[in-house]
């Protein structure tokens, strides 16, 4: 039997957060000893979410009040540009502490890219040389031997996943890769805008950050480790009127012979006996609605007409495999608990 650890939370009354609550109050390894807010800091979680009321769970407090000396993990879910700060201060106050980081300010090895995509310089060099990236399916061991995980972005992980094993297979061409990646509304987080507004949103779809989403950097960053030289994938997400999953279709040309059907059988050979990844029949098209609420990602191979081209399609839920889920299977995997716990339920459909 496993010592349960304890974890603290940051950015509890976020998205995000609150899905890391959902998960780890299933953990049968992980005490939740610390959640926190910064607007929301002194209220009670029941209060900011009511789905939790008649639930136990620590108050809302500041960063600064959670003690650290009673902490083992923390998982950070803070916006991006404040969190290099925190983790930094973390690991001071800590240095044995492990961290699960679902923002993006770690995500990048390259500070020049960082610099590139964020538009300011990275703050702590000597933490992000430290980080693994956190898609465990592709990086299991680098993360296993990580005080700080850099979680990726829900598009990044929802492409990552079917291209990877395609490029290092050179069964696709690298400048050749066009996704476009539909998610759902929690992907922007909590916090008021405007133009998330249901009068804004409903009743259509719209592209965004077209040409320029610096998702578009941890996709080069992965693939052109994959492929061996720089790939340059054409990336358009598009915001859709629901509030979970992402949808990814990707056309993709074929290399040196391959098939539509290699494609798959690679895939398939990839992630047999993998617990979140499953590849549907060749051919076979999958749903978003059938991965809402839970850890898994479906991907899907089908042959286009033309001989030299197939599309692959791929759908998690972003709150899940996208981000928290993810987290706690990173955190299983630091804390040599069995990859699947707190994380064995299933999709909520219909
Ligand atoms: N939503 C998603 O699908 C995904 C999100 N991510 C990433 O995860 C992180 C969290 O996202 P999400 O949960 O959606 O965001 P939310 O906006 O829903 O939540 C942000 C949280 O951070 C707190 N916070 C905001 N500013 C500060 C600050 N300056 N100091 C301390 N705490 C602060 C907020 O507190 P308060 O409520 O009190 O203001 C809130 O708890 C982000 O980096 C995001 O990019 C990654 C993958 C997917
Ligand atoms: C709908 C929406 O706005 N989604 C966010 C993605 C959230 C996420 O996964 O990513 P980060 O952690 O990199 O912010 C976006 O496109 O920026």
């Amino acid at each position: 039997m496993t010592d349960p650890i304890d974890v603290a939370i940051l950015g509890a009354s976020g998205y995000t957060g609150a899905e890391l609550v959902r998960l780890l109050l299933r953990h049968p390894h992980v005490r939740i000893a610390a959640l926190t807010a910064d607007r929301k800091a002194g209220q009670a979680m029941a209060d900011v979410f009511p789905q939790f009321s008649g639930i136990e769970l620590p108050r809302l407090t500041t960063i600064a009040e959670v003690d650290l000396d009673a902490i083992d993990l923390v998982f950070c879910a803070l916006p991006h540009g404040t969190t290099q700060g925190v983790i930094a201060d973390l690991f001071a106050r800590k240095p044995s502490l492990k961290v699960v980081d679902l923002s993006a300010d770690f995500r990048l090895a390259d500070p020049a890219a960082y610099e590139t995509w964020y538009g300011h310089p990275h703050q702590q060099l000597a933490l992000q040389e430290e980080a693994a990236f956190g898609v465990v399916e592709l990086n299991r061991e680098a993360i296993a031997k990580a005080r700080l995980v850099a979680n990726p972005g829900c598009h990044s992980t929802t492409s990552i996943l079917p291209v990877v094993p395609l490029l290092k297979d050179k069964l696709i061409h690298p400048d050749q890769i066009v996704i476009t990646s539909a998610t759902g509304m929690s992907g922007a987080g909590r916090a008021a805008k405007e133009e998330m507004l249901f009068s804004e949103v409903s009743e259509g779809v719209h592209a965004y950050g077209v040409g320029k989403h610096r998702h578009t950097a941890e996709l080069d960053q992965e693939f052109d480790k994959a492929a061996g030289r720089p790939a340059r994938a054409t990336f358009t997400p598009l915001l859709i009127p629901m509030n979970r999953g992402i949808y990814a279709t990707i056309t993709v040309t074929l290399e040196g012979g391959a098939t539509a059907e290699q494609l798959h059988e690679t895939l398939a050979r990839t992630y047999a006996g993998e617990p979140f990844v499953t590849v549907l029949p060749f051919g076979k098209v999958p749903q978003s609605r059938h991965v809402r609420g839970s850890n898994g990602v479906q991907l899907g191979v089908v042959a286009d007409r033309g001989p030299d081209r197939a599309v692959l399609i791929s759908t998690l839920d972003n709150l899940t495999k996208g981000a928290s889920g993810q987290a706690v299977q990173n955190m299983n995997l630091i804390c040599r608990f069995p990859e699947t716990s707190g994380l064995e339920q299933l999709a909520i459909f219909p």
